[in-house]
This record gives structure tokens, sequence and C-alpha cells, in this order.
């Protein structure tokens, strides 16, 4: 069994993955993370231990050393997965590749591997990222990672409003195409830019290409993108990615 850690900015993603498919998938609050060694034994099958654990972290040092205490018990060793120039097929265009967050660089290698043709990879998380994945020129079958844009998500988008003004509130509600009162107003901004944002980088990509879309503000996003933008879903879009290398055969 191999563990596949995604440590977010709010949430850690983890799946179990045997045999080339997912066993078990979760989220826990970076609060929680105490409680990985409790989610995964009730994931495991009985006898069953861990081979080896892929660890995707943009979330710093201190959740760094709280997910390896947490695994202590279980653990074989914490293998960290960065953002490299070229990984399982895809190139990274950035230019400093290693400046890259290791959760997008592992989102575009999953992208790749499930189309194997242009597509925007979308992460609304803490922050929202949208990134360009395009067919690469110089070596045709191959991914190139063209360049992508980082905004504040949507709870750092309207937490910002509500600390930094005198009258706006932490604003909750729906969506609105023209919003007629305070909370829809700013609930409604928020959506507007981020789904105007996906939609300005989608003219990058050729016509008719798949716009992917993950993280735990996706569904909340989905609804207000222009209805002509072929979303596609993908719940753990970066444990997909993960999965992809610790398949692959080790380099020699
Ligand atoms: N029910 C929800 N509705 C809208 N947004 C949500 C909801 N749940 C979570 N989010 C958004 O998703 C973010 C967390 O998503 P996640 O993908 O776990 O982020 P990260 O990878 O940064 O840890 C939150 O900051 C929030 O903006
Ligand atoms: C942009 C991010 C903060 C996104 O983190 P998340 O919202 O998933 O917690 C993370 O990928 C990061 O710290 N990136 C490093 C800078 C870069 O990608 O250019
Ligand atoms: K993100």
């Amino acid at each position: 069994m191999i563990l596949l850690l995604d440590a977010g900015n709010t949430r850690l993603k983890w799946g179990l993955r045997q045999a080339g498919a997912w066993r078990a998938r979760g989220a826990l609050e970076r609060e929680r993370i105490g409680d990985l060694p409790h989610a995964l034994r009730q994931a495991l099958p009985a006898g069953q231990g861990l081979q080896r654990i892929l660890f995707c972290n943009v979330a710093g040092p201190e959740v760094a050393a709280a997910v390896a205490q947490a695994l202590v018990p279980l653990s074989p060793g914490l293998e960290n997965f960065l953002a490299t120039p070229e990984a399982a097929g895809v190139r990274n265009g950035y230019a400093r590749p290693a400046q890259l967050g290791a959760d997008r660089w592992a989102a575009l290698v999953g992208a790749w591997n499930q189309e194997r043709r242009p597509c925007l990879v979308v992460n609304a998380g803490t922050a929202l990222t949208i990134d360009v994945l395009l067919e690469d020129p110089e070596r045709p079958g191959h991914g190139y990672f063209a360049g992508g844009c980082i905004l504040p998500g949507f709870d750092l988008m309207r937490g910002a409003l509500n600390r930094h003004t005198a009258q706006l509130p932490l604003a909750e509600g729906d969506f609105a195409e023209l919003p007629r009162s305070t909370d829809a107003a700013i609930v409604s901004g928020c959506l507007h830019a981020q789904a105007g944002a996906v939609e300005r980088l989608y003219r990058q990509l050729p016509p008719g290409s798949p716009c992917l879309l993950s993280g735990g503000g996706a569904a909340q996003l989905d609804e207000c993108l222009d209805p002509a933008l072929p979303v596609r879903r993908v719940d753990y879009l970066v444990l997909e990615g993960l999965a992809r290398v610790a398949d692959l055969p080790a380099v020699a």
C-alpha cells in the first residue's frame, strides 16, 4: 500500500493506493492532522502496512513536522514531492521550475496523464490557481506547463474585505449575476473575480479544451462559470498526479 499526501494551506488530503487503484481517500483540517493515523488504520485492510509515502506540502515546516510526527507509528519515511523541470511526461515552463508550488505541479502531472491534450487546470483552494497546460511543441505527445496565475481563494477574498473595512461583514449567501444586497455583492464579487480569471486564462487554450476543476471551492465556483466552458470536476487532482509519479518505475 502506498500513501499519497497533499498538504494544502487549509486541509491535508490523503489517499491510499494499491495495484494502481484507490483503496481510500479523505481530507483533514490542518488542526486535525493528529487524527491521520486513526483515519489510515480504519482504511487499511487488517495486517497491511505502508510501503511508501509520497508527501506534497505547500503548507510549511510546521505542517510537515505535524505530519511526520503523526506518522511515526506507521511510517516507512516520507519522500517529499517537489516541482522539477520535467516529470511523468510534462515539462515545467516556469522560469525557475523549483519555485512552482508542488501541489500545482502534481495537479498538472495528473491532468496531462488523464487528458493527454491541452487543458486548463484550476484548483480552488486557499488560493485559486489557474494553470495552462499545452502539448509540448518540442515533444509531441508530451505536456508543457506554459504558465498560470495565483489569486486569493474565495475565503481569503471575502475575509480580506471583512478585515480591512468598517462596514463589510464576513459575507454569506448565494452568487447573483447582479447582486442587490451587501452580502450578495461581496459573495458575487469574489466569485465573479474568480470565474472571470478562469474564463480569461481559458483563452490561452485551443477552443473546446477541457477545464479541470478541483479543490474545496470547486462546486461553488463551478456554479457561476460560463456554462459554455467544458468543465470537468476532478476530486483530488493533486493526489491523482502523485499517484502517477508513485506508479512510475524508479529511475536507476
Ligand atoms: N463548502 C464550501 N463552499 C465554498 N468554498 C469552500 C467550501 N469548503 C471549502 N471551501 C473553500 O475551499 C478552501 C479549502 O479547499 P482545499 O482544496 O482543501 O484547500 P487547500 O488545498 O488550500 O488546503 C477553503 O479555503 C474555501 O475557500
Ligand atoms: C499557490 C499556492 C499557495 C496554492 O496553495 P493552496 O491553495 O493549495 O493551499 C501554492 O501552490 C504555493 O505556495 N505555490 C508556490 C508559488 C508558486 O506556485 O509560484
Ligand atoms: K490551490
